[in-house]
């Protein structure tokens, strides 16, 4: 209970502790204020049903023509009391998820923990998408819907319970192992107890809900992530006639989702055949509840019938624990899948690093590195290796030796390993072998990471021309239209030397970065950024020589073996 407090007040401090949280505080205040109109109204409408009917009943035509004159008030006031209560909800609800989903992205972004949590062998964040996108939504909008209910339920319980005080004005009397007992008020008691019963059984059959819906939670996402992934690969699963195999990849998946959802609505059949009679019988038990006082002439039929009425009130006020289980539970769920990610994207920094890293100096050395995998399986290593800006350098050795893995520690991703690691802490760029290709026009995609506005678009396009992308600038046209898709291996490779081009870092290291190139363009290309760039350290990564029109110096890298046989 305390974890589940916690997990809540961390959520809603996200929400309200961050810019605007006050202006939204206010709005949530003003919301509430007009969602209790709603009690307002309902004890109007209830002295408006005894007045018209008295006027009825007395046939007092000019009454009942302004009792439906303040009926109609009434109703319209409450309807824009309504609307405009349900508008300002949703103005909040997007406010929120916008607050907690950019909080989440930040925290995801932050420190590279997307990166490092993807490497985690334990406590891994499954579908973070999921997270940043569902939960968020669902978070802000369960809580604020059951937030308010409860408000408004919990002011309606005090001027209920009030009127059910003053109808049972009369006591129980019992006589029990020989001792006459006397409970006064005995209504407003039962419904105490009847509803704390009745919650406590709620809550014993429909307690792996939570952990159910979690789950499903789970394997919906699972399910969504093998679509959206070959959706990323039609060519490769078309072209290796993968249909099959991927459709027993979704059907293992949607196997998985099913039989959760099985347990779920067994255990939901469960705990309806509690809650389903209880909501039905809830407006009659009261009246079982009232006989004694009535076989015991304490109060007439009409009474009986008002205190029934009262009770009901209420109970079904006191109900909304048990009539909500379903959605807390879910509510729950979801508050935890957010809690945790929340809290595991923050405490992500990666394991420590035991590679030594010192971002200071303006030439880029390694000394004595050797680099491992997580589980302790030794890859490359490399005495000494110093690279000045301008320099170019090729870096050989065999497939598997980990060459990228070289890249992304120097990059500061990679931590397992030792040695030492120099290099300035800015002007770096990473190509790795297939580039990224983010959504967006061509134009922003040679731009990444950088903006459209930095290089202005005559320049971009420039560079894609220069690299030899010329008619896919005219196919575009002016609009720099979606253009991304259906880029070869190696119009991909042309994109993002375009992109070297344009960001000019005084570092790069390209892994593998012109592989998809024939030699000619390898070499032109190679030539065109060796020209443009003179002050940039240019590093390749790669198995074969790079074709250049310019000196490269070569160096092995090779195993911990192979250098300490040496
Ligand atoms: N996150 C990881 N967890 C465990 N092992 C990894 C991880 N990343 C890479 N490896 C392993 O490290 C080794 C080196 O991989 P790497 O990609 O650096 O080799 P490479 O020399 O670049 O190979 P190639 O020339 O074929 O591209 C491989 O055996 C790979 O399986």
């Amino acid at each position: 209970m305390f974890k589940i407090a916690g997990q809540f007040q961390r959520l809603i401090g996200l929400c309200v502790r961050s810019p605007g949280g006050r202006a939204n505080l206010l709005l949530f205040l003003l919301i509430t204020a007009l969602t209790l109109g709603s009690v307002y109204a309902s004890v109007r409408l209830v002295e408006w049903t005894g007045a018209f009917y008295s006027a009825l009943e007395k046939v007092n035509g000019p009454e009942v023509l302004r009792q439906i004159g303040i009926f109609a008030v009434i109703i319209a006031l409450n309807s824009a009391r309504h609307l405009l209560a349900e508008y300002l909800r949703k103005v909040l609800e997007i406010r929120w998820r916008r607050t907690l989903t950019d909080i989440a992205i930040d925290r995801w972004t932050a420190n590279k923990a997307f990166w490092h949590l993807a490497q985690a062998k334990t406590d891994r964040i499954d579908n973070p998408d999921q997270r940043i996108a569902e939960d968020c939504r669902l978070f802000v909008s369960g809580m604020l819907s059951e937030t308010l209910d409860l408000i408004s339920r919990v002011v309606g319980l005090v001027s209920f319970v009030a009127i059910l005080w003053s109808l049972s004005n009369f006591p129980l009397s019992l006589a029990f192992v020989g001792i006459d007992l006397e409970i006064p008020h005995y209504m407003v008691w039962a419904a105490f107890l009847y509803v704390a019963v009745c919650s406590g059984l709620t809550h014993l059959l429909g307690r792996p809900l939570k952990r159910l819906f979690s789950e499903q939670q789970h394997r919906e996402a699972d399910f969504r992530y093998a679509m959206a992934r070959w959706r990323t690969s039609f060519d490769e699963v078309a072209l290796s006639n993968g249909e099959d195999a991927e459709k027993r990849i979704f059907r293992s998946r949607f196997d998985a989702l099913a039989a959760n959802w099985r347990k779920l609505i067994t255990r939901e059949l469960i705990l309806g055949g509690f809650t389903y009679p209880f909501n039905h019988s809830v407006l009659r038990i009261p009246l079982f509840i009232a006989l004694p006082g009535y076989l015991a002439g304490h109060v007439a039929f009409g009474g009986l019938m008002q205190l029934s009425t009262a009770f009901s009130q209420v109970v079904t006020t006191l109900s909304w624990f048990i009539f909500s289980y379903r959605d807390l539970a879910d509510l729950v769920a979801t508050a935890s899948r957010l809690d945790a990610f929340m809290q595991s994207a923050t405490a992500s920094t990666g394991p420590d690093a035991s590679i030594q890293r010192l971002e200071r100096s303006d030439v880029f050395r390694l000394n004595a590195l050797l680099l491992d995998t997580p589980d302790g399986r030794s890859l490359l290593a490399i005495e000494n290796l110093t690279v000045s800006p301008g320099e170019s350098v090729w870096l050989r050795g065999p497939s598997g030796i980990g060459k990228t893995t070289l890249m992304k520690a120097v990059a500061g991703l990679w931590p397992h390993g030792t040695g030492e690691i120099r290099r300035p802490r800015e002007g770096w760029m990473f190509l790795p072998q297939k580039p990224y290709l983010p959504l967006g026009t061509l134009v922003e995609a040679t731009a990444y990471p950088s903006t459209v506005e930095r290089f202005g678009e005559e320049q971009i396009r420039a560079a894609l021309c220069d690299v030899g992308l010329e008619q896919r600038v005219v196919d575009n046209g002016a609009a720099g239209l979606e253009a991304t898709e259906g880029l070869s291996g190696g119009e991909l490779q042309r994109l993002a030397i375009a992109r070297l081009l344009l960001h000019a870092p005084r570092w790069a290291i390209l892994d593998e970065a012109t592989s998809a190139l024939d030699p000619a363009a390898e070499a032109k290309l190679l030539s065109l950024v060796r020209h443009r760039l003179p002050q940039t350290a240019l590093i390749l990564i790669a198995h074969r020589a790079p074709q250049t029109l310019f000196d490269i110096r070569a160096v092995d890298v090779t195993t911990t073996q192979a250098l300490a046989a040496a």
